[in-house]
């Protein structure tokens, strides 16, 4: 798996082959040790260039091997081998060198890249750290500073940036390899003293103690209880204050606690669920492979609101010419306004021109004939949304594909207003929708392979981590949401404070608790669902109990906010109390604590004493419990959609995997036995009841998430 040749006289040339991105596995590492054995000691090889097959140096050590028997050379003494080479060893870059790949760059003499290379030390996204010799090199090689934001955020660096920090010594525009085997014949029989990593003192910093405290304080606070990152400038701390001998021990002291670690195993999971999520199959039998996506070369946006608003920067800046409809000429000009803005301010970071000539402006819904795509993105309406599929329908030419920006409506219902039912998908966006990563994409049983494949590349293109999931009541993100915040109003009622339940949920590993971010989306939004729904509101049947609704369990917490114009941030004062309308600063409001009190006084609860483990089971495990219904509908394809749905697009914790691969960590056993203990105590809500699926996966001794698929499609064969 490491081809060697000898070109242009006296240049040895090994190149790694491991299709896709040629990963360092057994394979690969025993092909390199060969090979480089092999130029070695051929006495017409002056030099040897390092290059890897079909434009992509090397993603890495191979992520698959990662918790198995480790078989084949080991990848430090391999690049200590080289390092140590007395002729000149030049890595020639393609495409990507990550993690291992880049460590095996730097143990050679020189790097050579290709302007559109990426380079970088993600292994902490994995919950690693380069333990291949890369903390300690790269920290000598271009300074403490720079080491530590690359390795503790594992961002990849374009050719420029890292010729910039003295990662590579030359940038190509032409044939990476041919600049290589150049640059090896020029330095052919130099002298090698100064060009090996590891012997370079760390350069020096005024105070490193100071330094590395300040990056762990920082690292601490966006980690959300992550331990790589710690690990990470640990590590590099090492490399900073330690000779390079004590510093690979310090190294691999730290890699031994993550290597293990069940964050570095959730971590993993995550990436590769993120790229199963791509491969998508429905019920109907379509699936990505076999499915075409339609070209599309002009798409429209309907509505401008805060969505539309989000949708159309992320459809511009993906490079499609997008035309946008607004019905008040006074709305469109604000709306154009805005968005302007938002492009400007994102071509300003990125250091690019704004691309504010894809966009069209119209008040005219006729404009749209000639589109290949619309996504109406509405308010939040039914009978509204129905109005404009019927219209779209006239105005547009057949075969455009009508998707909605719905957070939960009834997709298949939309779809009945049109002429092509076939064409119609729901495109759930998640606010801002311009900055968000996750789009689900909501199949109905009518839609068409097409029209899901190119609602899904459509994604792709904006940057989306793309879903394809059915048609139900808040699909799956915003369904298993609602057990969630419903256990978390319970326990409000039951001796909670909001504070309580937020600390909990934070410490867990979320940016925000739930009542955080309910003020920060303002309690009106489903305030006025639930009054649509005649939950809340005056259309409550008289004499309804106000804590049932529908024969189960209902607190009205929520609501009796709303009545007192609670809104959240908006308003100044929500679950907590703000500095002013639309602060951001959370405090702890008294009044709220004696609301409760003198709620649960008047519907005659008593307020018990409620800790930690307690709203983290109620809370995650009633998610969680929907989770399984969700996959035993048919809802979600597996485990994994759910989980990458919850990583991006719910703040779930990545180092915790997703909820339904955190079931599994925590042991399907604990999560059914305590979903027995909180539903006898509460028979009143029956969402608590264990469902089905999560019962035969314990009956069948608690499968590791990968094996999920198999026991839910036999559950479904008996359906
Ligand atoms: C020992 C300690 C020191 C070293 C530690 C490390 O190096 S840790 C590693 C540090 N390295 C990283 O963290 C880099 C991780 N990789 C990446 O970031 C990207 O894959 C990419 C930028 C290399 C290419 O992006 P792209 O959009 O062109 O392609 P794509 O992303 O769709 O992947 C295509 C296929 O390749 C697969 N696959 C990819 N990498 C690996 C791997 N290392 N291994 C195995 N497989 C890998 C991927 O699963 C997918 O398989 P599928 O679904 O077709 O069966």
């Amino acid at each position: 798996m490491a081809q060697y040749s000898r070109i242009s006289g006296s240049v040895g040339l090994i190149t790694l082959s491991n299709p896709p991105v040629n990963a360092l596995s057994a394979a690969v590492r025993q092909g390199i040790v060969d090979t480089v054995e092999k130029a070695l000691g051929d006495p017409q090889v002056k030099s040897v260039v390092i290059c890897g097959q079909d434009g992509i140096f090397c993603g890495g050590a191979d992520i698959k091997e990662f918790g198995k028997n480790m078989s084949g050379p080991p990848l430090i003494p391999m690049i200590h081998t080289i390092e140590c080479a007395t002729k000149p060893m030049v890595a020639a870059i393609e495409g990507s060198a990550l993690g291992g790949g880049l460590e095996l760059a730097l143990g050679c003499h020189y790097r050579i890249a290709h302007s559109k290379a990426r380079l970088g030390l993600p292994e902490v996204t994995l919950g690693l750290l380069p333990a291949a010799g890369g903390s300690q090199r790269l920290p000598r090689l271009i300074g403490v500073p720079a080491a530590l934001d690359l390795i503790t955020t594992g961002r990849h660096v374009t050719a420029a940036e890292a010729l910039q920090l003295g990662i590579v010594d030359q940038v190509t525009d032409h044939a990476t390899v041919d600049a290589a085997v150049k640059f090896a014949l020029s330095v052919a029989g130099k002298p090698l003293d100064t060009r090996r990593i590891s012997t370079y003192p760390c350069p020096h910093v005024s105070d490193v103690d100071a330094l590395c405290e300040n990056v762990m304080q920082k690292v601490r606070k966006s980690a959300h209880g992550a331990i790589a990152p710690i690990a990470c400038v640990q590590a590099v701390r090492a490399a900073a204050t330690l000779p390079y001998t004590q510093g690979m021990e310090r190294e691999k002291e730290l890699m031994a606690t993550l290597y293990t670690s069940g964050q570095a195993r959730a971590l993993q999971y995550s990436f590769f669920a993120q790229r199963a999520v791509s491969k998508w199959r429905i019920p109907s039998g379509a699936r990505w492979d076999t499915s075409t996506p339609r070209p599309l070369h002009k798409v429209a946006v309907i509505g401008l609101g805060t969505m539309g608003r989000g949708i159309t920067v992320a459809l511009a800046q993906a490079g499609l010419p997008v035309i946008t409809v607004e019905t008040h000429e006074k709305q469109l000009m604000e709306a154009k306004r805005a968005v302007s803005d938002m492009l400007n301010r994102g071509a300003k970071r990125r250091g690019v021109a704004p691309p504010l000539d894809k966009i069209s402006y119209s008040c005219n819904l006729q404009d749209l004939a000639d589109v290949d795509l619309v996504i109406e993105a509405v308010f939040e309406d039914m009978t509204l949304k129905k109005k404009v599929f019927r219209q779209l329908s006239a105005v547009c030419k057949p075969g455009t594909l009508l998707c909605t920006n719905t957070s939960g409506l009834d997709v298949d219902q939309l779809a009945s207003q049109s002429r092509n039912p076939e064409l119609v998908v729901g495109m759930h966006f998640f606010a801002p929708a311009h900055v968000m990563k996750l789009l689900e994409v909501v199949y109905g049983p009518q839609s068409s392979p097409q029209a899901v494949a190119t609602a899904m590349q459509l994604g792709k293109k904006m940057g989306k981590v793309s879903v394809a999931v059915g048609n139900c009541r808040g699909f799956v993100g915003n369904r298993m949401l609602k057990l969630y915040t419903e256990q978390a109003s319970f326990l409000l009622e039951e001796g909670a404070t909001p504070d309580l339940v937020d600390q909990a949920i934070e410490e867990f590993g979320f940016p925000m608790g739930v009542f955080k971010v309910s003020d920060l989306s303002g309690l009106d939004v489903g305030w006025r669902i639930r009054k649509e729904e005649k939950l809340a509101g005056l259309s409550v049947a008289s004499g309804q109990s106000t804590r049932i609704r529908e024969g189960r369990r209902y607190s009205p917490l929520a609501d009796l906010l709303c009545e007192q114009g609670r809104f959240g941030q908006k308003t100044g004062r929500g679950w907590y109390q703000y500095d002013k309308p639309g602060g951001r600063v959370a405090r702890s409001d008294p009044w709220l604590h004696h609301f409760l009190e003198e709620y649960r006084a008047q519907h005659g609860l008593v307020a018990r004493h409620i800790d930690h483990q307690e709203v983290l089971e109620r809370c995650l495990y009633a998610m969680i419990n929907e989770g399984f219904r969700i996959l035993e509908d048919g809802i979600a394809a597996g485990p994994e959609d759910i989980d990458v749905i919850y990583v991006f697009g719910y703040g779930w914790p990545r180092h915790r995997g997703g909820p339904m691969f955190y079931s599994g960590m925590v042991g399907l056993e604990k999560v059914l036995e305590r979903l027995e203990h909180y539903y006898q105590a509460h028979p009143d809500v029956p969402h608590l009841q264990p469902c089905r699926l999560l019962r035969r996966l314990v009956a069948r001794g608690s499968p590791p998430v990968h094996k999920w698929r198999e026991v839910i499609k036999n559950l479904h064969s008996q359906l």
